[in-house]
């Protein structure tokens, strides 16, 4: 069989890539990153061209002949080499469907199926009786037209399949798949325009006309139907008035959804590095032209201008010719960079994270597509965005938790960034005050550049950290002790601001019954209720399942039920109560659900308006807010309670990045933390502000135990809604992993092999869960050992009734 052909893979959760002839006259459109319209038994699917060939798979049998592509979907790629490259190390990597990775790496509906539209051919372009049909009048008068929105514009829907077979058949009208990238496309909105001088006798005579002309006057380039409509009274009226004289036009024209965060930022112009920054800075940019890949570890201080020079970097890669791509945590840490970044590169910025209503994301996917916007700020998914010839890649914070997605594609952003970087032949910038111990071990291999920031900017000193020991407080300090109460009163006696930070939302952690001590849980979800106390409510932090507070104890019928433990709203409550003119904003998901809430409540410490800011780890990083010269940390304990290796490196980054939050203005910072473990050694290592010193312990201790960085993990998750069916399967699961496993001990390769067991959350969202850990020294051994074992499990029908993930370098072992 004669060529070319296309490798195609279907969005969907087929594991093959299929391949198809490209017919000679799709050959041109039929490149790598187009989508596709192909036959699949019976019907037809969407899916993507991953490659050509010239040659047929080799494992065809000759006699095979494969059918053609249908239809090419897209006038250019959608997707880059690099990032279907990308898509298909992923697919790989986390042992998941490459269409399903391709649908994480398109916008959203991008990967739906094209919807069948309607045009005039050029036949019927040159006919005026189509002028006179109602179809043609309006294919006329909109161009190509969905079919059923044509349908549905249709004065007489009746006959109309009919009608518009008629002008088919007589060539003058066709149907084609128009896939407008599966988007919806640009908005248009109406605008009035003045074209000529009205007369001005008649403007003389009618207030409203007078206010019409004199809005539309002065505005060349007209102004939006509904601002007229809003600003003068019988605006349509007379609007068909002026239209029938001349005098103005109606018009359509293309709107950019824009979304900007409005955190008002004073105007600056850049500063001059420091000479400490300038050697970084001079590091990195002799990459920028032209590569090649190396990734650098950029260890700088809490404070110590790492966005100045990631800024920078940036600027530069655009004066070769290039574009860049930064990837921060989430929005709570982009909304400021934003403004920053906003500010540094206008027009050319795009910002991508979910707080980015859904139209302005596309407009910008299409602009960053076609090259007219070159830098890329976002969130975990960024990675995916099809930036021009790309130059650099930042991931800021780089040891943030929520680079890593925990469900579907269960992939590591930072990771991604740095198999992009390499495919792509550039350098990658990971920065942190609190590296990844990963990225740190990588970096003392020499795998990775270290690049240091030891210092504050204008050499601020770091902030001054204490202890206080919580079991020595007596009762009624048990939220604020002693030592933090007086300290809040005296920072906001002198002016200066405050930082209170708790990893726990609501305000009370559990309800408990004092009769039977049963703790109220949620019924979907093994995990004991939030109380919240503003809306009387108890809820689910899983599922956001809400209840009112029952009167009785359901386990035992009695009426003894009372909150127990807290979270950031009762510390609310606490300071209004100690500091009644405290000005209090609390910043958590239950106080912040959209952006814009975001945005005003750090407006309102920016400026000053409020002085004791309250939050969870939505405000433990990256803010950089001058006045705050008091962090106190309500419980330091907390994160040490998560069952994971890595609970330790989470405490202290967390720590260590909320202490960072105090003093970076001239007044010098203090920290208070409350603990229940005051010798805990990472507490020690937090308190000497000695991050090099913890990884130091830590690594020996991983590596003693043989933990990431220095083996591999991953692990099988096993959940349905039935227990029992749950923990069979696992059971089976880790049978099969055990004997995988003394194949690969006996070839020399060993891969061990933890549980099953069940999960902490053993319920969540009415699925019970179960999993299997497997740990290997290699990731060459992890790979074969996964495969192996999902292959067996493919055939084992126990298994195939429940559903099977797996997660390859897990976090947390939720
Ligand atoms: N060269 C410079 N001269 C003067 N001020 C600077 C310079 N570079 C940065 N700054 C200022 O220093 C402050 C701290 O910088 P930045 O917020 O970038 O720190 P960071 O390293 O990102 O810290 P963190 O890890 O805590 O987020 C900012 O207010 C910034 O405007
Ligand atoms: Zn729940």
């Amino acid at each position: 069989m004669a060529g070319p052909f296309a490798e195609v893979s279907i969005f969907s959760a087929l594991e093959k890539t299929l391949h198809y002839a490209i017919p000679s006259e799709l050959n041109a459109g039929a490149r790598p990153g187009a989508r596709v319209l192909v036959p699949l038994g019976r019907r037809s699917a969407t899916g993507l061209i991953l490659a050509r060939a010239d040659c047929p798979p080799p494992d065809m049998p000759p006699e095979v002949r494969l059918k053609p592509i249908l239809a090419v979907l897209d006038d250019a790629p959608v997707l880059t080499p690099d990032l279907i490259a990308l898509c298909r190390w992923l697919a790989s990597y986390y042992f998941y469907p490459v269409g399903e990775v391709l649908q994480t790496a398109l916008p959203s509906g991008a990967t739906n199926a094209p919807q069948v539209f309607v045009r005039l051919t050029p036949a019927g372009e040159e006919r005026a009786e189509t002028q006179r049909d109602e179809i043609g009048e309006l294919l006329h008068r909109r161009g190509p037209t969905a079919l059923a929105e044509l349908e549905a514009a249709c004065g007489s829907p009746r006959g109309f399949r009919q009608k518009l077979r008629e002008l088919e058949n007589r060539g003058l009208v066709e149907r084609c798949h128009e896939w407008r990238c599966g988007l919806p496309g640009p908005k248009t909105v109406k605008v009035v325009r003045l074209a000529g001088e009205p007369d001005p006798g008649p403007i003389e005579h009618n207030a409203n006309l007078k206010s019409l002309v004199a809005l539309l006057r002065g505005a060349d380039a007209g102004i939006p139907l509904s601002v007229v409509r809003r600003e003068v009274r019988n605006a349509d009226y007379w609007l068909r008035k002026l239209a029938a004289a001349g005098t103005v036009r109606v018009e359509e024209r293309e709107e950019e959804r824009t979304f900007r965060l409005a955190q008002a930022l004073p105007e600056a112009p850049p500063p001059r590095l420091t000479p400490d920054q300038q050697e970084v800075f001079d590091a990195v940019s002799p990459y920028l032209a032209s590569g090649p890949f190396q990734p650098f570890m950029l260890f700088g201080v809490t404070g110590s201008g790492k966005t100045e020079v990631y800024m920078r970097l940036v600027e530069e890669t655009l004066k070769r010719g290039r574009g860049a791509l930064v990837l921060v945590p989430e929005i709570g840490l982009s909304t400021q960079l934003e403004a920053l970044f906003r500010q540094r590169f206008g027009e050319r910025l795009a910002v991508w994270h979910s707080g980015v209503p859904e139209g302005a994301r596309h407009d910008q996917w299409r602009d960053i597509l076609a090259g007219r916007r070159t830098v890329v700020l976002g969130a975990r998914s960024a990675v995916f965005m099809p930036v021009r010839d790309p130059g650099l890649i930042v991931v800021d914070e780089e040891h943030d938790p929520s680079y890593k997605q925990d469900d579907h594609l269960r992939y590591h952003a930072r990771d991604a960034a740095l198999v992009r970087a390499r495919l792509l032949g550039i350098p990658v910038v990971l920065g942190s005050a609190t590296p990844s111990l990963q990225t740190i071990h990588q970096s003392r291999l020499e795998r990775y550049r270290p690049l240091l920031l030891p210092r504050r900017i204008l050499d601020r000193p770091l902030p001054t950290l204490e202890i206080v020991d919580m079991r020595r407080e007596s009762s009624r300090a048990r939220i604020l002790s002693h030592r933090l109460r007086t300290a809040l009163a005296e920072t906001l006696q002198a002016g200066d601001q405050a930082l209170l930070f708790l990893n726990r939302r609501g305000f009370a952690t559990c309800f408990l019954c004092g009769v039977c001590g049963a703790v109220l849980q949620c019924s979907s979800c093994s995990v004991s209720l939030t109380y919240h106390q503003r809306e009387k409510i108890l809820r689910c932090h899983y599922c956001g399942k809400e209840e009112a507070v029952p009167e009785r104890c359901p386990a035992c019928g009695h009426a003894g039920l009372f909150p127990l433990g807290f979270g950031t709203e009762r510390v609310e409550e606490e300071v209004r109560r100690e500091l009644p003119d405290a000005r209090i904003v609390r910043i958590d998901r239950d106080t912040v659900s959209r952006p814009e809430d975001l945005v005003e409540s750090l407006d309102a410490v920016r400026s000053g308006r409020a002085n004791v800011l309250i939050g969870t780890q939505m405000v433990g990083k990256g803010h950089d807010f001058p006045d705050i010269t008091l962090v106190g940390v309500i419980n330091a304990d907390t994160a040490l309670q998560f069952p994971d290796f890595r609970a330790g490196e989470t405490t202290v980054q967390l720590l260590m990045q909320v202490a960072g939050r105090a003093g970076r203005g001239e007044q010098p910072g203090r920290v208070i933390l409350q603990t229940y473990n005051q010798f805990h050694y990472t507490l020690e290592a937090v308190l000497a502000l000695d991050y090099e010193r913890f990884c130091d312990i830590e690594l020996q201790s991983r590596e003693q135990l043989r933990y990431p960085p220095f083996a591999r993990f991953l692990k099988f998750l096993v959940t349905s809604r039935s227990e029992a069916q749950t923990r069979e399967a696992a059971r089976r699961l880790a049978a099969l992993c055990r004997e995988t496993a003394e194949r690969f001990d006996a070839s020399g390769r060993p891969a061990a092999v933890l549980g099953p067991s069940p999960a902490p959350l053993l319920k969540l969202k009415d699925r019970y869960r179960w999993h299997v850990f497997v740990k290997a020294w290699t990731s060459r051994d992890l790979q074969d050992f996964t495969e192996t074992v999902l292959s067996g499990a493919r055939s084992d029908p126990a298994l195939r009734r429940v559903q099977l993930a797996v997660d390859r370098d897990p976090m947390m072992s939720m």
